[in-house]
C-alpha cells in the first residue's frame, strides 16, 4: 500500500537512504530537515523538501493529512551528549514530544523512530535481545531511551501505531547517498579518510578489551539493509502498539578487523596507532535481531563486512572525484 509520509532528517545519512528507498517503493515523501547536519543536495529527487524544525515544520505539514512519520532527525554524537547534555534533552527528547503531540492532534497513524543500541549500555548478555536491560552509559542513549518510553505511552493511550528500530553500527552507502558528517567520529569513514590521504593515521581506541585481539567489537550493518527494515516497519505498524526491534547482523568485528578489511578493499596501507579507550565505549555490542526477522520478515542482504566497506569506499572515491 502506497503511503503519504513525512521523513524528518531526510537530508542526513540514514534518512536520505530511507527516503530514496521509500520513493522507489512508490510512497509519497516529504522531507523535513533543518540542515544543521544534513545536506540539501542529499534529499532524493522525487521528495518534496521543507527546511525547518522536525517538530514545528512537521506539525504545520500534518494538517495536510499524512499516514505516518519516520523520525530520524536527532543529535547523535556520544561525546557531545556528555559535555552538552541539554542539547540532547532539548534537541532529541523535547522535539520528539512536540512531534508526538502534533501527530496526536492531527490523528497521524504511524510512527517509525530511530532508536539505538546505546539504549542498552554495557550489555550483560551477547548478542543483545530487545528484552535486555536498558542502562545507557551516555546521554545520547538516555535521550533515545526516554523517547522510546514516551512513544510506548502515547501508543497505549492514543492508539498510535509505533515502531522503534535500534540501530547497531550503520555503515556503507546506497547509490549517491552515504555518510558525509562534518564532524566525523565513526570508525569506517575515518579509516577510509586515511586511505584517501585526508588523514595521516587511524587511532585504535583501546587495545586492552577482553576480546580476541584486545580491540572493541561492533556489529556493522549496511545502511541499505537498515533502510529496508524501515519500509517493513512502516507497513507492519499496528494501532495501539509500540514494537521495538534491534537491527544488526549478529556478527561482531573488532576495530583491527575493520581496519584490515579497509586495507584489503582500498589497497592502501592505512597506518594505525594505539590510543587510550574512548570514554563510555562498551567492549562488545552485537545484536540479536531475530525479532525483526520473524515479525517484520526482515532479511539483511549485505551482511558481509567486505561488501559494506566496499560500498562506503566507492561512495568516498566518487565524492572526491566530483
Ligand atoms: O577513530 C576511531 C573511531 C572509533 N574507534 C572505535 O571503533 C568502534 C566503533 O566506533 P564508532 O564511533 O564507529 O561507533 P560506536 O560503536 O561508538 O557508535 C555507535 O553507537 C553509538 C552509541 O554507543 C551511537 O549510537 C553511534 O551513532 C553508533 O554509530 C568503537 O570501539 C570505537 O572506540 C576507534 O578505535 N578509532
Amino acid at each position: 500500500m502506497a503511503l503519504k509520509l513525512i521523513v524528518t532528517g531526510g537530508a542526513g545519512y540514514v534518512g536520505s537512504v530511507c527516503t530514496a528507498k521509500l520513493l522507489k517503493a512508490g510512497h509519497e515523501v516529504v522531507v523535513v530537515d533543518d540542515l544543521s547536519t544534513g545536506h540539501a543536495d542529499a534529499v532524493p529527487e522525487g521528495a518534496r523538501f521543507v527546511e525547518g524544525d522536525a517538530a514545528d515544520a512537521t506539525a504545520s505539514l500534518l494538517a495536510e493529512g499524512f499516514d505516518g512519520v519516520l523520525h530520524f532527525a536527532a543529535k547523535s554524537l556520544v561525546g557531545e551528549s556528555m559535555s552538552d547534555p541539554g542539547k540532547y534533552w532539548r534537541g532529541n527528547v523535547f522535539t520528539a514530544i512536540r512531534l508526538l503531540d502534533a501527530m496526536r492532534e492531527h490523528g497521524t497513524a504511524r510512527l517509525v523512530f530511530s532508536s539505538t543500541a546505546a539504549t542498552y549500555g554495557e550489555p550483560e548478555v551477547s548478542p543483545i535481545p530487545e528484552t535486555a536491560p536498558t542502562q545507557p552509559t551516555n546521554t545520547y542513549g538516555a535521550s533515545k531511551l526516554a523517547i522510546d518510553h514516551a512513544i510506548t505511552s502515547y501508543a497505549r493511550a492514543h492508539g498510535l501505531a509505533a515502531v522503534s528500530l535500534r540501530y547497531f553500527n550503520v555503515a556503507g552507502a546506497y547509490g549517491r547517498y552515504g555518510e558525509r558528517h562534518t564532524t566525523e567520529t565513526h570508525l569506517i569513514p575515518l579509516v577510509l579518510q586515511v586511505a584517501t590521504g585526508d588523514r595521516d593515521q587511524i587511532q585504535i581506541f583501546g587495545e586492552d578489551y577482553p576480546t580476541s585481539d584486545g580491540t572493541a567489537v561492533r556489529d556493522y550493518i549496511h545502511v541499505a539493509d537498515l533502510a529496508d527494515a524501515h519500509l517493513l516497519a512502516v507497513q507492519h505498524a499496528t494501532a495501539g502498539e509500540h514494537r521495538i526491534y534491534n537491527l544488526g547482523n549478529g556478527t561482531g568485528f573488532s576495530v583491527r578487523q575493520v581496519i584490515e578489511t579497509c586495507r584489503d578493499v582500498t589497497g592502501h596501507e592505512i597506518p594505525a596507532v594505539a590510543a587510550p579507550r574512548r570514554a563510555g565505549d562498551p567492549a562488545v555490542l552485537v545484536a540479536a535481531s531475530d525479532r525483526a526477522r520473524e515479525e517484520l520478515g526482515w532479511k539483511p542482504e549485505h551482511a558481509d563486512l567486505h561488501d559494506i566497506v566496499s560500498d562506503a569506499w566507492h561512495f568516498t572515491e566518487k565524492r572526491r572525484r566530483a
